[in-house]
């Protein structure tokens, strides 16, 4: 569904990705894990076509996105769900306005329709009836929800988080999880999902990759990731003292 090959990355002359190869394969869940800046967002933005890469080839479906036109990549996008770190809602529209923006834009659904999609959609992410709320009326992880039922709404086959957990608390951010789960079991999605938290991407990842430095060095299972031999992907799911007996697991905190 997505395959990135040979993918290479400079803003600036700095090289932020390098040599990336990773493919996802459809409905598959697919979580990049990384320290902060290496590179994880811009990744995400290659695949999405807003950047394009130095050199490589980045396939989404049968088009490499990298030779669409701005139209072309705007018509792809109506396969891809987007849930971005900060929610990113329309601070003065209605939940239910947020949720049926995409429909509006993208589709000629008649307003009824649009209002059952809504209603079917916020009952998915359990906000059923908040279609009148506003925004800065919603807790973080309220808002996520109704930012995943905005990329729903449009039925992507794509779905795209960027930090779908940051900032939520452990029992919000297993909701979440939950939901992403779900989201995938329901609809078949194939997910592309970056996350700091280690016990998200253990629940909610068919494999996972590790990009460290602006390269890819790791990918495999939770089970495979787990068990890695590099010191680099131990030290970052269990934290700095990863080789004492005692050590504290990140994600069992
Ligand atoms: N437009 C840009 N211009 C210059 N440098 C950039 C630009 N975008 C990203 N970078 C640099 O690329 C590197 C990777 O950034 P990126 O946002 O992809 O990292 P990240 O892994 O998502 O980080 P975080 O976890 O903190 O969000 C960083 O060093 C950043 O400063």
């Amino acid at each position: 569904m997505i395959q990135l090959s040979a993918v290479n990355m400079n803003i600036h002359g700095n090289h932020i990705l390098q040599d990336i190869n990773l493919s996802v394969a459809a409905g598959e869940t697919m979580v990049i894990i990384g320290p902060s800046g290496s590179g994880k967002s811009t990744l995400l933005r290659l695949i999405v076509g807003l950047l394009k890469p130095t050199s490589g080839e980045i396939w989404v479906k049968d088009k490499e996105i990298s030779r669409l036109s701005e139209d072309e990549l705007n018509q792809l996008r109506l396969n891809m769900g987007m849930v971005f770190q900060y929610s990113a809602l329309f601070d003065s529209m209605t939940v239910g306005e947020n949720v049926a923006f995409g429909l509006r834009e993208h589709t000629k659904l008649s307003e009824e329709e649009i209002s059952k999609v809504v209603r079917r959609k916020l009952r998915m992410v359990g906000l059923f009836g908040k279609e009148k709320v506003m925004p800065n009326e919603l807790s973080g992880g309220m808002k996520k929800r109704v930012s995943l039922a905005r990329a729903i709404a449009v039925n992507p086959e794509i779905i795209l988080y960027d930090e779908p957990t940051a900032g939520l608390d452990p029992i919000m951010s297993e909701k979440i999880d939950r939901l992403i789960s779900s989201t995938k079991r329901i609809m078949g999605v194939t997910s592309v999902v970056v996350t700091h938290h280690m016990t998200s991407a253990f629940n909610i990842a068919d494999r996972i990759a590790m990009i460290y430095g602006g390269r890819i060095i790791e990918v495999g299972t939770v089970a495979e990731i787990k068990q890695s031999a590099n010191p680099v992907v131990q030290q970052f799911i269990y934290g700095l003292k990863a080789r004492g007996a005692s050590s504290k697991r990140r994600f069992e905190a």
